[in-house]
Protein backbone atom coordinates (compact mmCIF):
# COMPACT_ATOMS: atom_id res chain seq x y z
CA UNK A 1 0.00 0.00 0.00
CA UNK A 2 1.24 3.37 -0.73
CA UNK A 3 1.64 6.53 1.15
CA UNK A 4 -2.30 8.31 1.58
CA UNK A 5 -2.79 11.69 -0.45
CA UNK A 6 -5.83 13.41 0.35
CA UNK A 7 -6.48 16.37 -2.15
CA UNK A 8 -9.24 18.57 -0.75
CA UNK A 9 -10.35 20.76 -3.37
CA UNK A 10 -9.89 18.39 -5.84
CA UNK A 11 -13.07 19.27 -7.65
CA UNK A 12 -11.32 22.94 -8.66
CA UNK A 13 -8.48 23.45 -11.66
CA UNK A 14 -5.55 22.91 -9.56
CA UNK A 15 -6.77 19.59 -7.78
CA UNK A 16 -7.84 18.06 -10.83
CA UNK A 17 -4.81 18.87 -12.81
CA UNK A 18 -2.97 16.92 -9.39
CA UNK A 19 -5.40 14.34 -9.33
CA UNK A 20 -4.27 13.53 -13.23
CA UNK A 21 -0.82 13.62 -12.36
CA UNK A 22 -0.98 10.78 -9.68
CA UNK A 23 -3.65 8.93 -11.27
CA UNK A 24 -2.31 5.30 -11.66
CA UNK A 25 0.62 5.78 -9.59
CA UNK A 26 1.40 2.74 -7.11
CA UNK A 27 3.56 4.88 -4.68
CA UNK A 28 0.34 6.75 -3.49
CA UNK A 29 -2.97 5.97 -2.74
CA UNK A 30 -5.39 8.74 -3.58
CA UNK A 31 -8.57 10.07 -1.59
CA UNK A 32 -11.12 12.26 -2.81
CA UNK A 33 -14.50 12.76 -1.48
CA UNK A 34 -17.71 12.46 -3.13
CA UNK A 35 -19.33 15.28 -4.66
CA UNK A 36 -22.01 15.39 -1.81
CA UNK A 37 -19.06 15.02 0.87
CA UNK A 38 -16.46 17.48 -0.57
CA UNK A 39 -17.60 19.98 1.08
CA UNK A 40 -19.01 18.22 4.43
CA UNK A 41 -16.34 19.20 7.50
CA UNK A 42 -16.82 16.30 9.25
CA UNK A 43 -15.44 14.43 6.22
CA UNK A 44 -12.75 16.94 5.42
CA UNK A 45 -11.67 16.78 9.29
CA UNK A 46 -11.84 13.05 8.79
CA UNK A 47 -9.59 12.77 5.47
CA UNK A 48 -7.30 15.58 6.53
CA UNK A 49 -6.07 13.51 9.97
CA UNK A 50 -6.50 10.07 8.08
CA UNK A 51 -4.09 11.24 5.77
CA UNK A 52 -0.26 10.56 5.53
CA UNK A 53 -0.20 14.13 2.68
CA UNK A 54 -2.67 16.33 2.29
CA UNK A 55 -2.74 18.59 -0.57
CA UNK A 56 -4.93 22.06 -0.55
CA UNK A 57 -6.61 23.45 -3.30
CA UNK A 58 -8.88 25.91 -2.19
CA UNK A 59 -9.52 29.42 -1.41
CA UNK A 60 -7.09 31.22 1.60
CA UNK A 61 -9.55 31.07 3.73
CA UNK A 62 -10.47 27.56 3.53
CA UNK A 63 -6.99 26.69 3.11
CA UNK A 64 -6.03 28.28 6.64
CA UNK A 65 -9.35 26.30 8.16
CA UNK A 66 -8.64 23.02 6.78
CA UNK A 67 -4.80 23.36 8.22
CA UNK A 68 -6.36 24.42 11.50
CA UNK A 69 -8.99 21.04 11.24
CA UNK A 70 -5.86 19.14 11.65
CA UNK A 71 -6.01 17.73 15.00
CA UNK A 72 -2.31 15.38 14.66
CA UNK A 73 1.24 15.96 14.72
CA UNK A 74 2.22 13.52 11.46
CA UNK A 75 -0.12 14.50 8.79
CA UNK A 76 2.38 16.43 6.16
CA UNK A 77 0.68 19.35 4.29
CA UNK A 78 1.18 20.86 0.87
CA UNK A 79 -1.01 23.90 0.32
CA UNK A 80 -1.24 25.30 -3.19
CA UNK A 81 -3.19 28.58 -1.93
CA UNK A 82 -1.55 31.68 -1.11
CA UNK A 83 -2.77 31.90 2.65
CA UNK A 84 1.36 30.23 3.86
CA UNK A 85 3.45 31.57 1.40
CA UNK A 86 5.23 34.08 3.97
CA UNK A 87 3.89 32.29 7.03
CA UNK A 88 5.92 31.34 10.20
CA UNK A 89 6.40 27.56 10.26
CA UNK A 90 5.88 26.88 6.48
CA UNK A 91 8.49 25.74 4.02
CA UNK A 92 8.41 27.76 0.57
CA UNK A 93 8.10 24.62 -2.07
CA UNK A 94 10.68 26.16 -4.48
CA UNK A 95 13.00 22.53 -4.51
CA UNK A 96 15.67 24.46 -7.10
CA UNK A 97 15.62 27.87 -4.97
CA UNK A 98 15.22 26.60 -1.48
CA UNK A 99 16.94 23.47 -1.51
CA UNK A 100 15.56 20.05 -2.64
CA UNK A 101 16.34 18.50 0.80
CA UNK A 102 14.58 21.44 2.98
CA UNK A 103 11.94 20.73 1.32
CA UNK A 104 11.88 17.14 1.16
CA UNK A 105 12.57 17.24 5.15
CA UNK A 106 9.34 19.92 5.73
CA UNK A 107 6.07 19.27 7.41
CA UNK A 108 4.18 22.45 5.87
CA UNK A 109 4.75 23.21 2.59
CA UNK A 110 3.53 26.15 1.26
CA UNK A 111 3.19 25.98 -2.87
CA UNK A 112 4.57 29.09 -4.75
CA UNK A 113 2.25 31.33 -6.73
CA UNK A 114 2.62 30.71 -10.35
CA UNK A 115 3.62 34.22 -11.27
CA UNK A 116 6.14 34.32 -8.48
CA UNK A 117 7.49 31.15 -9.89
CA UNK A 118 8.76 33.33 -12.55
CA UNK A 119 10.16 36.52 -11.13
CA UNK A 120 11.82 34.25 -8.20
CA UNK A 121 13.08 31.73 -10.47
CA UNK A 122 14.74 34.50 -12.34
CA UNK A 123 15.81 36.80 -9.82
CA UNK A 124 16.75 34.86 -6.39
CA UNK A 125 19.99 33.12 -7.84
CA UNK A 126 21.01 36.52 -9.36
CA UNK A 127 20.55 38.19 -6.44
CA UNK A 128 21.85 35.82 -4.07
CA UNK A 129 25.32 35.97 -6.71
CA UNK A 130 25.74 39.34 -6.07
CA UNK A 131 24.83 40.28 -10.02
CA UNK A 132 21.95 42.24 -9.27
CA UNK A 133 21.29 44.38 -6.49
CA UNK A 134 19.03 43.26 -3.54
CA UNK A 135 17.96 47.35 -3.45
CA UNK A 136 16.78 47.86 -6.50
CA UNK A 137 13.21 48.98 -7.36
CA UNK A 138 12.72 46.04 -9.67
CA UNK A 139 9.25 45.56 -12.08
CA UNK A 140 7.53 42.70 -13.00
CA UNK A 141 5.29 42.15 -16.80
CA UNK A 142 3.27 39.29 -16.49
CA UNK A 143 0.72 37.32 -18.84
CA UNK A 144 -1.32 34.60 -17.88
CA UNK A 145 -4.44 31.89 -19.26
CA UNK A 146 -7.45 32.85 -17.55
CA UNK A 147 -7.44 28.90 -15.57
CA UNK A 148 -4.97 30.79 -13.58
CA UNK A 149 -8.05 32.81 -12.04
CA UNK A 150 -9.54 29.00 -11.31
CA UNK A 151 -12.80 27.95 -12.31
CA UNK A 152 -15.05 31.76 -11.91
CA UNK A 153 -12.08 33.02 -14.28
CA UNK A 154 -12.23 29.96 -16.54
CA UNK A 155 -16.57 30.61 -16.83
CA UNK A 156 -16.10 34.37 -17.43
CA UNK A 157 -13.51 33.62 -20.28
CA UNK A 158 -15.96 30.52 -21.74
CA UNK A 159 -18.64 33.18 -21.34
CA UNK A 160 -17.39 36.57 -23.06
CA UNK A 161 -15.09 35.24 -26.28
CA UNK A 162 -14.73 39.08 -26.91
CA UNK A 163 -11.85 39.72 -23.84
CA UNK A 164 -8.45 40.29 -26.14
CA UNK A 165 -6.22 41.67 -23.00
CA UNK A 166 -6.92 42.03 -19.19
CA UNK A 167 -4.75 44.33 -17.81
CA UNK A 168 -5.43 44.33 -13.24
CA UNK A 169 -3.91 44.31 -10.48
CA UNK A 170 -4.25 47.83 -11.42
CA UNK A 171 -4.50 49.15 -7.66
CA UNK A 172 -1.53 47.44 -6.81
CA UNK A 173 -1.71 45.25 -4.09
CA UNK A 174 -1.94 41.62 -6.09
CA UNK A 175 -1.13 39.08 -3.35
CA UNK A 176 1.83 37.75 -4.66
CA UNK A 177 4.26 40.99 -3.52
CA UNK A 178 4.68 40.02 -0.62
CA UNK A 179 6.29 36.40 -1.57
CA UNK A 180 7.90 37.55 -4.31
CA UNK A 181 9.88 40.25 -2.02
CA UNK A 182 10.33 37.95 0.56
CA UNK A 183 12.10 35.15 -1.11
CA UNK A 184 14.39 37.28 -3.32
CA UNK A 185 15.75 38.73 -0.49
CA UNK A 186 14.15 42.15 -1.90
CA UNK A 187 14.47 45.44 0.04
CA UNK A 188 11.38 47.22 -1.74
CA UNK A 189 8.19 45.25 -2.90
CA UNK A 190 8.68 44.99 -6.87
CA UNK A 191 5.61 46.89 -8.90
CA UNK A 192 3.73 43.89 -10.15
CA UNK A 193 1.93 43.95 -13.33
CA UNK A 194 -0.12 41.30 -13.91
CA UNK A 195 -2.81 40.49 -17.61
CA UNK A 196 -4.83 37.87 -19.12
CA UNK A 197 -4.88 36.69 -22.49
CA UNK A 198 -7.82 34.50 -23.61
CA UNK A 199 -5.62 30.78 -23.84
CA UNK A 200 -6.77 28.78 -21.13
CA UNK A 201 -3.26 28.55 -19.69
CA UNK A 202 0.17 30.02 -20.25
CA UNK A 203 2.08 31.97 -18.57
CA UNK A 204 5.33 34.70 -19.31
CA UNK A 205 6.78 36.99 -16.60
CA UNK A 206 8.98 39.45 -17.47
CA UNK A 207 11.97 41.72 -15.90
CA UNK A 208 12.94 44.55 -17.64
CA UNK A 209 16.55 46.03 -16.74
CA UNK A 210 18.38 49.11 -17.29
CA UNK A 211 21.60 47.54 -16.29
CA UNK A 212 23.84 49.93 -16.88
CA UNK A 213 22.28 52.68 -14.15
CA UNK A 214 22.39 49.72 -11.49
CA UNK A 215 25.34 49.83 -9.51
CA UNK A 216 27.65 46.28 -9.63
CA UNK A 217 25.07 44.75 -11.74
CA UNK A 218 26.40 41.67 -14.15
CA UNK A 219 26.20 42.13 -18.06
CA UNK A 220 23.44 39.91 -20.37
CA UNK A 221 26.01 37.11 -20.44
CA UNK A 222 27.22 37.10 -17.20
CA UNK A 223 23.59 36.69 -15.70
CA UNK A 224 22.62 34.36 -18.42
CA UNK A 225 25.83 32.10 -17.90
CA UNK A 226 24.93 32.62 -13.61
CA UNK A 227 21.27 31.39 -13.84
CA UNK A 228 22.71 28.43 -16.20
CA UNK A 229 25.45 27.30 -13.36
CA UNK A 230 22.47 27.66 -10.50
CA UNK A 231 19.83 25.53 -12.59
CA UNK A 232 22.73 22.97 -14.39
CA UNK A 233 21.39 19.14 -13.91
CA UNK A 234 17.82 20.20 -13.28
CA UNK A 235 15.01 18.63 -15.13
CA UNK A 236 12.69 21.24 -14.75
CA UNK A 237 13.97 24.69 -14.59
CA UNK A 238 15.80 25.29 -18.25
CA UNK A 239 17.87 28.38 -19.48
CA UNK A 240 18.05 28.99 -22.75
CA UNK A 241 21.14 30.92 -24.52
CA UNK A 242 18.82 31.66 -27.84
CA UNK A 243 17.97 35.06 -28.54
CA UNK A 244 14.79 35.31 -30.38
CA UNK A 245 13.08 38.34 -31.27
CA UNK A 246 9.78 37.26 -29.90
CA UNK A 247 8.09 34.93 -27.71
CA UNK A 248 4.83 33.09 -27.89
CA UNK A 249 2.16 31.69 -25.64
CA UNK A 250 0.09 28.93 -27.49
CA UNK A 251 -3.28 29.30 -27.21
CA UNK A 252 -3.40 25.21 -27.62
CA UNK A 253 -0.27 24.71 -25.43
CA UNK A 254 -0.45 21.30 -23.79
CA UNK A 255 0.14 21.05 -19.92
CA UNK A 256 4.16 21.46 -19.14
CA UNK A 257 6.00 21.45 -15.62
CA UNK A 258 8.49 22.77 -17.16
CA UNK A 259 9.97 26.46 -16.09
CA UNK A 260 11.96 27.98 -19.29
CA UNK A 261 14.45 31.21 -18.33
CA UNK A 262 15.70 33.54 -20.86
CA UNK A 263 18.25 36.72 -19.88
CA UNK A 264 17.97 39.00 -23.53
CA UNK A 265 20.59 41.88 -24.07
CA UNK A 266 21.23 44.44 -25.70
CA UNK A 267 23.96 44.65 -28.05
CA UNK A 268 25.96 47.12 -25.53
CA UNK A 269 24.56 45.19 -22.81
CA UNK A 270 23.07 48.13 -20.91
CA UNK A 271 19.83 46.81 -21.22
CA UNK A 272 18.33 43.52 -20.53
CA UNK A 273 14.80 41.38 -20.35
CA UNK A 274 14.64 38.56 -17.80
CA UNK A 275 11.92 36.19 -19.14
CA UNK A 276 10.10 33.67 -17.65
CA UNK A 277 7.75 31.01 -19.62
CA UNK A 278 5.82 28.30 -18.07
CA UNK A 279 2.37 26.42 -17.62
CA UNK A 280 0.67 28.07 -14.27
CA UNK A 281 -0.95 25.07 -13.81
CA UNK A 282 2.30 23.30 -14.25
CA UNK A 283 5.14 24.51 -12.34
CA UNK A 284 2.91 27.55 -11.64
CA UNK A 285 0.88 24.99 -9.23
CA UNK A 286 0.02 21.59 -9.48
CA UNK A 287 3.01 20.45 -11.23
CA UNK A 288 4.95 22.20 -8.16
CA UNK A 289 2.84 20.15 -5.64
CA UNK A 290 3.37 17.07 -7.15
CA UNK A 291 7.11 17.74 -7.44
CA UNK A 292 7.06 18.67 -3.82
CA UNK A 293 5.40 15.71 -2.60
CA UNK A 294 7.51 13.56 -4.84
CA UNK A 295 10.60 15.28 -3.03
CA UNK A 296 8.79 15.09 1.00
CA UNK A 297 7.97 11.13 -0.02
CA UNK A 298 11.08 10.49 -0.65
CA UNK A 299 10.68 10.07 -4.70
CA UNK A 300 12.88 10.93 -8.24
CA UNK A 301 10.80 14.73 -8.38
CA UNK A 302 10.17 14.59 -11.89
CA UNK A 303 7.98 10.83 -11.62
CA UNK A 304 4.64 12.03 -12.87
CA UNK A 305 5.51 15.21 -14.40
CA UNK A 306 4.57 16.32 -17.61
CA UNK A 307 8.65 16.89 -19.01
N1 LIG B 1 -5.31 28.18 -11.14
C1 LIG B 1 -4.00 28.42 -11.02
O1 LIG B 1 -3.27 28.57 -12.03
C2 LIG B 1 -3.39 28.49 -9.68
C3 LIG B 1 -4.12 28.39 -8.50
N2 LIG B 1 -3.50 28.44 -7.29
C4 LIG B 1 -4.25 28.41 -6.01
O2 LIG B 1 -4.78 27.12 -5.80
C5 LIG B 1 -5.97 27.25 -5.05
C6 LIG B 1 -7.09 26.61 -5.87
O3 LIG B 1 -7.21 27.38 -7.05
P1 LIG B 1 -8.01 26.90 -8.31
O4 LIG B 1 -7.95 25.43 -8.42
O5 LIG B 1 -7.55 27.73 -9.44
O6 LIG B 1 -9.47 27.38 -7.88
P2 LIG B 1 -10.89 26.79 -8.29
O7 LIG B 1 -11.86 27.86 -7.98
O8 LIG B 1 -10.84 26.25 -9.67
O9 LIG B 1 -11.07 25.58 -7.28
C7 LIG B 1 -11.23 25.73 -5.90
C8 LIG B 1 -12.02 24.54 -5.39
O10 LIG B 1 -12.15 24.64 -3.97
C9 LIG B 1 -13.49 24.32 -3.64
N3 LIG B 1 -13.82 24.91 -2.35
C10 LIG B 1 -14.02 26.21 -2.04
N4 LIG B 1 -14.28 26.36 -0.73
C11 LIG B 1 -14.26 25.11 -0.20
C12 LIG B 1 -14.47 24.60 1.11
N5 LIG B 1 -14.74 25.40 2.15
N6 LIG B 1 -14.37 23.25 1.31
C13 LIG B 1 -14.08 22.42 0.29
N7 LIG B 1 -13.89 22.85 -1.00
C14 LIG B 1 -13.97 24.18 -1.22
C15 LIG B 1 -14.30 24.88 -4.79
O11 LIG B 1 -15.58 24.33 -4.83
P3 LIG B 1 -16.62 24.65 -6.01
O12 LIG B 1 -16.20 23.76 -7.16
O13 LIG B 1 -17.92 24.24 -5.44
O14 LIG B 1 -16.50 26.10 -6.32
C16 LIG B 1 -13.42 24.49 -5.98
O15 LIG B 1 -13.71 23.18 -6.43
C17 LIG B 1 -6.25 28.73 -4.82
O16 LIG B 1 -5.82 29.12 -3.57
C18 LIG B 1 -5.43 29.37 -5.93
O17 LIG B 1 -5.10 30.66 -5.56
C19 LIG B 1 -2.13 28.52 -7.22
C20 LIG B 1 -1.36 28.63 -8.33
C21 LIG B 1 -1.94 28.69 -9.65
C1 LIG C 1 -4.90 34.99 -13.88
C2 LIG C 1 -5.14 35.07 -12.40
O1 LIG C 1 -6.15 35.56 -11.94
N1 LIG C 1 -4.17 34.59 -11.62
C3 LIG C 1 -4.27 34.62 -10.19
C4 LIG C 1 -3.06 33.98 -9.57
C5 LIG C 1 -2.97 32.51 -9.75
C6 LIG C 1 -2.01 31.88 -8.74
O2 LIG C 1 -0.83 31.86 -8.79
O3 LIG C 1 -2.59 31.41 -7.69
P1 LIG C 1 -2.54 31.82 -6.20
O4 LIG C 1 -3.85 32.42 -6.01
O5 LIG C 1 -2.40 30.58 -5.45
O6 LIG C 1 -1.46 32.70 -5.89
C7 LIG C 1 -4.36 36.03 -9.63
O7 LIG C 1 -3.77 36.94 -10.21
O8 LIG C 1 -4.90 36.18 -8.53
Amino acid sequence: MGASVFIDGAAGTTGLEIAERLAGRSEFDLVILTDEKRKDDAARAEALNDADFVILCLPDDAAKAAVGMIRNESTRVIDASSAHRVADGWTYGFPEVMGRETVAAARFVSNPGCYPTGFIGLLAPLVRAGLLPADWPYVCHAVSGYSGGGKALIARYEEDRDIAFRAYGLSLGHKHVPEMQAHVGLEHAPLFAPAVVPAHRGMLAEVPLHLSAMAGAGTPDQLRAALADFYAGSPIVKVEADQPDELLLRASMVPADTLTLRVLGSKDGSQARLVAMLDNLGKGASGAAVQNLNLMAGLDETSGLRL
